[in-house]
């Protein structure tokens, strides 16, 4: 692990809140005390049966994780109940945790219109830097240095691991990915805010978490990481050519002209008439998770 994403702080005890079985493995949702975030955290894992015990003969494995970042408005929830991705991860081994979005309780701050976009829901995967946000708003870290330490030291799971999300959580995994390529095997995203810095949902968010300093916000846009990439992770990209966000807040063409100056290689996939929501991740969760599965799998 890297420097980054090694943990000074004590992994506090796992409660686990909601348990239930698919595809012969488990779904649960577990919450955390976060020092990172200052607050209870949720996040739910899917446990493929090697993992469980109800393999082949029972044997245990450690099996490897796919980390996934949902979008806007999202909880821990969203991804594993619409995604469709149990399936694949049962049969191929290999275990999906999903955190949440952002910090959450009574004394978390919000927008004060309570939009979608930012505060509660709206994280961001960021480490704010801007009172009142940055008592709680550390997502960067939370993943990094709390979530994966407390994964790794309580379920059957391997060290090796891979990022994937959707939107905001397609931003989270390309520029978490990008910083540590040597935490995360693969990338992979669907229709990921490739150039914050640039569009309406980052400037807004990037404002209020980090601050005017906008020299301060590209260690957070993937459209200037993948510049300065030096070890070059593989990625995946699914997104839909009828996306209403495509144009205004997404930008996938500001990512590709970034990757080319870099001689990185980005596969692509433009989908004709698909949009934005969960029935386009379902059409190709399962062509992600075999992504991932040739690199986590690999010895
Ligand atoms: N309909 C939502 C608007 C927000 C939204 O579309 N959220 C997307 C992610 S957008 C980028 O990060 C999402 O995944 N929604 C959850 C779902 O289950 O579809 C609203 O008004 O809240």
């Amino acid at each position: 692990m890297s420097n980054e994403s090694s943990t000074s702080k004590q992994i506090e005890e796992l409660k686990r809140v909601s348990q239930t079985l698919a595809f012969n493995g488990t779904l649960s949702q577990y919450s955390h005390y976060s020092q990172h975030n200052n607050c209870d955290m949720r996040f739910a894992i899917y446990l493929p049966p090697h993992a469980t015990g109800a393999g082949i003969e029972g044997k245990l494995e450690n099996v490897p994780v796919i980390y996934w970042l949902s979008g806007l408005s999202c909880t821990d929830e969203n991804f594993m109940q619409k995604a469709g991705a149990l399936k694949m991860a049962a049969q191929l081994g290999i275990a999906i945790v999903a955190p949440d979005t952002s910090p959450r309780g009574e004394d978390v701050p919000d927008d004060p219109d309570k939009a979608y976009d930012f505060g509660l829901g709206a994280g961001f995967y960021l480490n704010a830097t801007q009172p009142p946000f940055d008592r709680n708003y550390q997502m960067y870290d939370y993943i990094l240095k709390e979530l994966i330490p407390a994964v790794e030291a309580s379920f059957a799971v391997s060290s090796k691991k891979a990022i994937s999300g959707h939107s905001m959580g397609g931003h989270g995994a390309l520029t978490i990915g990008l910083r540590n390529p040597e935490v995360f095997t693969s990338i992979s995203a669907f229709s990921p805010i490739c150039n914050p810095v640039e569009c309406p949902w980052g400037i807004k968010a990037f404002t209020h978490y980090l601050g005017d300093n906008t020299d301060t916000w590209t260690m957070y846009d993937a459209s200037h990481l993948i510049k300065k990439a030096n070890i070059k992770t593989p990625i995946l990209i699914d997104q839909g050519a009828d996306d209403s966000f495509l144009k205004s807040e997404l930008k996938p063409e500001s990512l590709l002209k970034a990757a080319l100056i870099n001689d990185y290689t980005i596969q692509l996939n433009m989908r004709p008439g698909y949009d934005h929501s969960y029935y386009f991740i379902s059409s190709f969760i399962e062509e992600h998770i075999v992504f991932h599965a040739q690199f986590l799998q690999a010895v």
